[in-house]
C-alpha cells in the first residue's frame, strides 16, 4: 500500500539566545493509508514539534516530508491539525467557528450552515451553536475544535494531546466519539499522547519516542475493536502490551 506521509531523516533546531538546540534528529517513519498511529512521548521528546513539521506549520532544518509523494513545504487542505492549544476564534460562536474551513473554501452560506450543523451534531454540541468559546467547557471546546477540523474534510488527522487536559471520564468518551467519526472514514491519523492507556484504546500502532525523536519501539496493537478500557485492561494481551510500552517509555527516558 502506498504511503500517505513519509518523513526520512527529518531535523529540527531552534536558536535561542545564539545557540543551537536540537529539538529533532534523524527521523524517519511511514504513515500508512487508514492507519490510526499514536506517537507516544514523554514531555519534550519533540511530538509538537513533530506535528508542526509533518503539519507543514514550520520549516524542517533538514530532511523531507512526503504527502502522497510530493514534499509538505506549507500547509494543505489534506492535513487537518488538531493543536494541543485552542485555536478557535473567540469572536466567533461555535458554528462560526466550525463553518470557518468551509468559508476558506468558498462554499456557499446554506451549505455551510447545513454542513456545520451536521458536524456540531455528531460532536455532541447541538444547543451550544450560538455559544463563544469563552462560554463553553474544556471538553466542549476540544469538540468544537474537533469539528471544525472535521469541516475542512481532511484526509489526515494530525492531533496533539487534544483530550490531556481533561478528567479521565470525559477523556473516555472523547476518544470513543473520535474512534466513532475516525472508524470507517477511510482517514489516517497521526495522534500524539504521553498516556499508555490511551494509546492502547485508539491506535493500530503505537511509536514510542525518545529524546531528540528518537524511536525507541514501533508496535502493532493487535487487540480488536471496539475497546473499552474497562474490559480490555484486564485482557492478557493488552497486559503483556502495556508493560512494552511502559518499558520502552522508560528506557526513553
Ligand atoms: N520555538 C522553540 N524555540 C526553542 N526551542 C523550542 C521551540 N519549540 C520547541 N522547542 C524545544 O524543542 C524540544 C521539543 O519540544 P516539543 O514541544 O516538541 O516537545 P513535546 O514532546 O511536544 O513536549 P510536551 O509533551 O511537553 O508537549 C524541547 O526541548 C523544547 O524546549
Amino acid at each position: 500500500m502506498k504511503a500517505v506521509l513519509e518523513v526520512r531523516e527529518l531535523a529540527k533546531h531552534f536558536t535561542k539566545d545564539g545557540t543551537d538546540l536540537v529539538a529533532l534528529r534523524g527521523f524517519d517513519l511511514t504513515v500508512e493509508p487508514g492507519c490510526f498511529l499514536v506517537l507516544l512521548g514523554r514531555s519534550g521528546c519533540g511530538k509538537s514539534t513533530l506535528l508542526n513539521l509533518l503539519a507543514g506549520l514550520a520549516p524542517a532544518t533538514a530532511g523531507v516530508i512526503r504527502y502522497h509523494g510530493t514534499a509538505v513545504t506549507g500547509p494543505r487542505t489534506e492535513i487537518g491539525y488538531l493543536t494541543q492549544h485552542d485555536t478557535l476564534m473567540p469572536w466567533r460562536d461555535v458554528r462560526r467557528n466550525v463553518e470557518m474551513p468551509m468559508e476558506l473554501r468558498g462554499d456557499p452560506k446554506a451549505e455551510r450552515i447545513r454542513a456545520a450543523q451536521e458536524l456540531i451534531e455528531r460532536v455532541g454540541l447541538a444547543g451550544y451553536e450560538r455559544h463563544y468559546p469563552r462560554e463553553l467547557s474544556g471538553g466542549m471546546r476540544r469538540r468544537a475544535g474537533l469539528a471544525r477540523m472535521l469541516a475542512g474534510d481532511p484526509e489526515t488527522l494530525l492531533l496533539d494531546e487534544p483530550f490531556s487536559a481533561l478528567d479521565a471520564l470525559l477523556r473516555t468518551e472523547l476518544q470513543a466519539d473520535l474512534l466513532r467519526l475516525w472508524s470507517g472514514s477511510g482517514k489516517s491519523v497521526v495522534f500524539v499522547t504521553h498516556d499508555i492507556d490511551e494509546a492502547l484504546v485508539l491506535a493500530d500502532r503505537v511509536v514510542v519516542l525518545g529524546a531528540l525523536g528518537r524511536i525507541v519501539l514501533d508496535l502493532d496493537v493487535d487487540l480488536g475493536r471496539p475497546r473499552d478500557l474497562d474490559e480490555i485492561r484486564v485482557d492478557p494481551g493488552y497486559v503483556q502490551l502495556h508493560r512494552r510500552l511502559a518499558a520502552a517509555l522508560k528506557e526513553a527516558a
